[in-house]
């Protein structure tokens, strides 16, 4: 099974700790809500565990992959994707995005073509294959990257924010994506600092909270601590009616 594993994390900004944890794992079959508030360190810990950024101390190991290339120093790379809020695409038509990758591939291309025809139908991209990617909105560049992932079906997938430019139908439409990636055994990891359609779909949460990550093995247990509203007696109400 593939997971990535971190060990003894510490993630540091100059002298602020963000985060550290003695352990973490990522594996297929889980759909992990990380939550927390904003600037916690969701992003960061996303780019730690899909090798983009280095850890200031501990270890991230990738665990039943094939071995990297001779050529790649950092062997964490590519194992779990991650897909930005703010997706990054290819200087090309949405068609030449969801292809790009086929060339370097060593799938069936049969299948990869029938899994590409499918994702078009099942994100609605049909009427916009030859639009330039960068003329997408926010919430279609989202809808095509998340597509993109699903026609490659990766073994670890992290959705960074997923549904922040969406409107109801395109978080409807990356809701059968994300279900259909779990129902085939894809690990994911879903940020998201509030419930939504998406979140819905886990079964374990990892809260970041006070510098500290933890973990639970069931959607319920973690719960973002309680919003303390502090009301100033002596401040004279606005808009009384
Ligand atoms: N390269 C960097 N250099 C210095 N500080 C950074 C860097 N990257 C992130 N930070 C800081 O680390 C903190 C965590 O950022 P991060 O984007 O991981 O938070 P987040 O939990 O994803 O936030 P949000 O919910 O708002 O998206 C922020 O205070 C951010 O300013």
């Amino acid at each position: 099974m593939a997971k990535i594993i971190a060990h003894d994390l510490e993630m540091r900004f100059g002298d602020k700790t963000l985060f550290t944890t003695q352990e973490l794992i990522f594996q297929e079959q889980q759909v992990i809500h990380l939550q927390g508030d904003n600037g916690c360190g969701k992003t960061t810990l996303m780019k730690l565990l899909a090798g983009l950024i280095k850890p200031s101390q501990g270890q991230v190991q990738a665990i039943g992959y094939s071995l990297a290339p001779w050529w790649r120093s950092n062997n964490i790379v590519g194992k779990a994707i991650y897909l930005h809020q703010h997706p990054y695409l290819f200087e090309g038509s949405v068609l030449y995005n969801l292809t790009y990758s086929f060339a370097f591939s060593d799938r069936d291309q049969h299948q990869l073509a029938a899994r590409t025809e499918q994702a078009i139908e099942m994100a609605e991209l049909g009427h916009l294959l030859p639009q330039l990617a960068s003329s997408l909105s926010g919430g279609e560049r989202q809808r095509l990257a998340i597509a993109r992932a699903w026609i490659i079906q990766p073994k670890l997938l992290m959705l960074d924010e997923p549904t922040s430019n969406m409107d109801k139908h395109s978080q409807r439409l990356v809701l059968q994506m994300v279900t259909d990636l779990k129902q085939q055994g894809t690990g994911i990891l879903i940020s998201s600092h509030q419930s939504c359609l998406l979140t819905q779909l886990c079964d374990h949460a990892w809260l970041i909270n006070n510098h500290k990550i933890s973990t639970t093995d069931t959607i319920q247990q973690v719960t973002t601590p309680t919003l303390a509203v502090h009301i100033n007696p002596n401040m004279p109400a606005t808009n009384a009616q």
